[in-house]
């Protein structure tokens, strides 16, 4: 019999909580190896990514009823209280007295009576006495900080970049759980095919709303149709499609793809491209690389040649041969936090300079490769100004040879342009409730 699937939940839970696990891969082996109910699944992911999602505010929440106060909590206490608590708040459809039924019966199996009892009374206190206001927390940054749940230096960061207001959308739509989205492969079918053969196989399928190459996947499992197996189509979020676009490679030229895995970008250049022309594709790790060649394989294109490789130490010998370089930038992921809620928790202030060295690195180290009149991309999955406006502004600075590139905003769609200022758009996951991004391009004169 399969286990029950808050029980699961909790394993998911402390896991993280004790390894530092990413989510999306946990739930990912647990749904692959055990057998749960499909509507399990559903709440299984519902549960876990929302506890880790609302993790401070379900503390707030818990420490006006635990007596020594949250800290205090074994591990896995605290953690199926906060599951507990978690779908008490936000889950309309699961009714109280089976959340406190289910939290108490794990507590009994995992721990002696005092615990179970003090399960059973924490819970029932909150169900008696309703949730704590947050009303009374005077200083704004830090309500907001509490209410949904992001570290308060984060929130102070985006405040300082953003504005209250826009720091406060920010927040809240990063705590929505994503669209499915795909990207058609312009090799194989239009997007008016595609949505067709999505149909046939009994998905529920729409036009996206931010790139033109984008079909939100309402209902249905895209990856197990045979659309996406023969590589009709791939999984991509619509932000991170327009980098594709930003891209601008047209067929026959010869493209630097400098921090490639797992391919997203490589793939949809090289469907730009129809498959002509050459793209190089580097990754720093050869099981990374692997990816590369997996989604190649599957989207049925040729022209990507993938290479294990550090982008700050690309062959000397192909030096100024490139008519599209695109440093996809490792970075600190805050346009991502509804995929991978982790990053909040798991990030702190001092990574973002070590980041940022490391962008720059790449940046420095790939521009000589960028043809005369050619084009250097970069773009981020965060909407942190340090990595992205800051790190081009510092490029130029050391780059006179390198422009901003004002026909950017051509090559992308008009609905895209809200931020755009000159050469360089960012995109935050309010805006069209997709992935926060940044692209900019820069000209080589
Ligand atoms: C944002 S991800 C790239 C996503 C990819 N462009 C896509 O669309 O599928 C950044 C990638 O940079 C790689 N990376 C980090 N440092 C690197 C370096 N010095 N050289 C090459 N790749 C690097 C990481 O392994 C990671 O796969």
């Amino acid at each position: 019999m399969s286990k029950p699937v808050r029980e699961v939940a909790l394993e998911i839970l402390l896991q993280i909580e004790k390894n530092q696990a990413y989510s999306n891969l946990l739930l990912n082996q647990t749904v692959n190896r055990t057998k749960l109910d499909p509507r399990d699944v559903g709440l299984l992911t519902e549960i876990v990514y929302g506890t880790i999602q609302r993790r401070d505010t379900l503390d707030y929440y818990l420490q006006s009823f635990v007596k020594k106060g949250v800290p205090s909590l074994q591990d896995w206490v605290k953690v199926l209280l906060r599951l507990s608590v978690y779908q008490i708040a936000y889950l309309d459809r699961v009714p109280e007295r089976a959340v406190i039924h289910e939290a108490v019966a794990i507590a009994k199996k995992r721990g002696h009576k005092g615990i179970s009892g003090m399960v059973n009374g924490v819970l029932r206190s909150i169900q008696r006495e309703g949730l704590p206001s947050l009303a009374h927390i005077k200083d704004e940054t830090e309500r907001v900080a509490l209410e949904y749940s992001y570290p308060v230096w984060l929130v102070k960061r985006w405040v300082a970049q953003y504005g209250l207001d826009e720091t406060r959308e920010m927040c809240q739509s990063s705590l929505e759980p994503p669209n499915v989205t795909v990207r058609v492969n312009q090799v194989k079918a239009s997007v008016e095919e595609a949505l067709l053969l999505l149909e046939k196989e009994g998905l529920q399928v729409k036009h996206g709303d931010l790139s033109p190459d984008a079909i939100i996947v309402e209902k249905g499992n895209v990856f197990q149709t045979n659309t996406y197996k023969k590589g009709y189509v791939t999984a991509q979020d619509e932000s991170s499609m327009l980098v594709g676009r930003a891209v601008g490679a047209k067929p026959g030229m010869t493209v630097a793809d400098t921090c490639a895995a797992p391919g997203g970008k490589s793939t949809h250049i090289a469907e730009q491209m129809d498959d002509t022309g050459t793209v190089l594709s580097f990754d720093l790790h050869d099981h990374k690389v692997k990816l590369i060649h997996d989604q190649t394989k599957r989207l049925g294109l040729s022209c990507i040649q993938a290479e294990a490789m550090d982008a700050r130490k690309i062959h000397e010998n192909v030096k100024g041969q490139f008519d599209r370089v695109l440093v996809d930038a490792p970075c600190s992921g805050f346009g991502v936090i509804r995929r991978k809620p982790d990053i909040k928790w798991s990030k702190r202030e001092t990574d973002i300079k070590a980041i940022k060295n490391i962008q720059q690195d790449i940046l420095q180290a790939v521009a000589p490769f960028v043809k005369q009149g050619g084009t250097l991309i970069y773009s981020t999955c965060t909407v942190d100004k340090d990595e992205n406006e800051k790190s081009v502004a510092n490029f130029l600075a050391e780059h006179p040879d390198f422009q901003l590139d004002k026909t950017l905003k051509d090559r992308l769609p008009e609905k895209a342009l809200g931020r755009y200022v000159e050469g360089m758009v960012t995109i935050l996951p309010q805006d069209f409730q997709t992935d926060g991004f940044f692209i900019a391009s820069l000209i080589k004169q």
